[in-house]
């Protein structure tokens, strides 16, 4: 497998000198071509900080993020994020079909060419039927769903996601897990996504990274072996994934607990 994104060296520091705030040390990991990997860490550890700096939002204090083997300097074109905040992602004054072919305007791309990808990008989340109504017609499930679409539509070739099902009540957050992974794995697409939700990053990834609380390193780089067909009932029954979920939770208490104790 190709190696899709390679952190190295990453340090980021808010403000100047020893006195700014250290929200990220050290970190350096890769991400293979068509791998879900997920990132899992306490809360306020530096995991927005650090999905900022791989999407070329902010620069880090130090270290590369490279894309394909191009150091990430300024927004990829070729990189799709998806938030948490569905409400405030889609623009409420264009239809699903709209919200989706936005990005492919600013591309040259023929009318055709992204009407086709617009439709597809709706099948692949089970919106075909909905391109002509407004997000505010929507449940927040399916205006996620939009935001997905819209995501893949551009056909990146790095998703980040940050904490993309935090804002949805559980049952449509199992929906949109199960969801993710089929298209992920469908389209064969490279996809890291931020959670702290432990058992969401067990059941998703491929691979888990573990973070320390602030500033964040990794502390584990995890395989998943779970079976590649997963169900939300049999799969976290499993004893492989009860396994792994207590191995996670165990080193993120034990990273606090360190931490407390200075
Ligand atoms: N612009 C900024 N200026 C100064 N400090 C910041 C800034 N943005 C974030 N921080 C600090 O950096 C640390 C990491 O923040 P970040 O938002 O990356 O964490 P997070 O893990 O994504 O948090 P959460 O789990 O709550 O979403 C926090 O202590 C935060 O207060």
């Amino acid at each position: 497998m190709a190696t899709m994104l390679e952190v190295s060296g990453l340090n980021h520091r808010f403000g100047g000198g020893e006195s700014g705030h250290l929200a990220i040390r050290e970190l350096s990991f890769t991400v293979e071509s068509g791998q879900l990997a997920c990132i899992v860490g306490p809360s306020g550890c530096g995991k927005s900080t650090l999905l900022r700096c791989i999407a070329g939002l902010l620069k880090p204090s130090e270290g590369t993020a490279n894309l394909h083997g191009d150091q990430v300097s300024g927004v990829p074109e070729d990189l799709a994020v998806v938030f948490q905040d569905y409400s405030r992602s889609l623009f409420p004054w264009l239809t699903v079909a709209g919200n989706v072919e936005f990005p492919l305007r600013s591309r040259r791309l023929p009318r055709d060419e992204r009407r086709d990808r617009v439709r597809q990008a709706l099948e692949w989340v089970g919106l075909a039927d909905a391109q002509r109504k407004f997000p505010w017609q929507l449940s927040g499930g399916m205006q996620q769903r939009v935001s997905i679409a819209r995501a893949l539509a551009s056909r990146p070739a790095l998703l980040l996601m940050d904490e993309p099902f935090a804002s949805v009540d559980a049952q449509t957050r199992f929906e949109l897990e199960d969801l993710l992974r089929r298209v992920q794995r469908e389209q064969g697409s490279t996809v890291l996504l931020v959670t702290h939700d432990i058992d969401e990053s067990v059941y998703l990834a491929d691979r888990v990274l573990v973070l320390s609380s602030s500033p964040a390193s990794i502390v584990a780089d995890l395989p998943v072996d779970l079976p590649e067909q997963r169900d939300q009932i049999t799969t976290r029954e499993s004893a492989e994934f009860v396994a792994l979920r207590g191995e996670v939770a165990r080193l993120l208490q034990k990273r606090a607990v360190v931490t407390e104790a200075g």
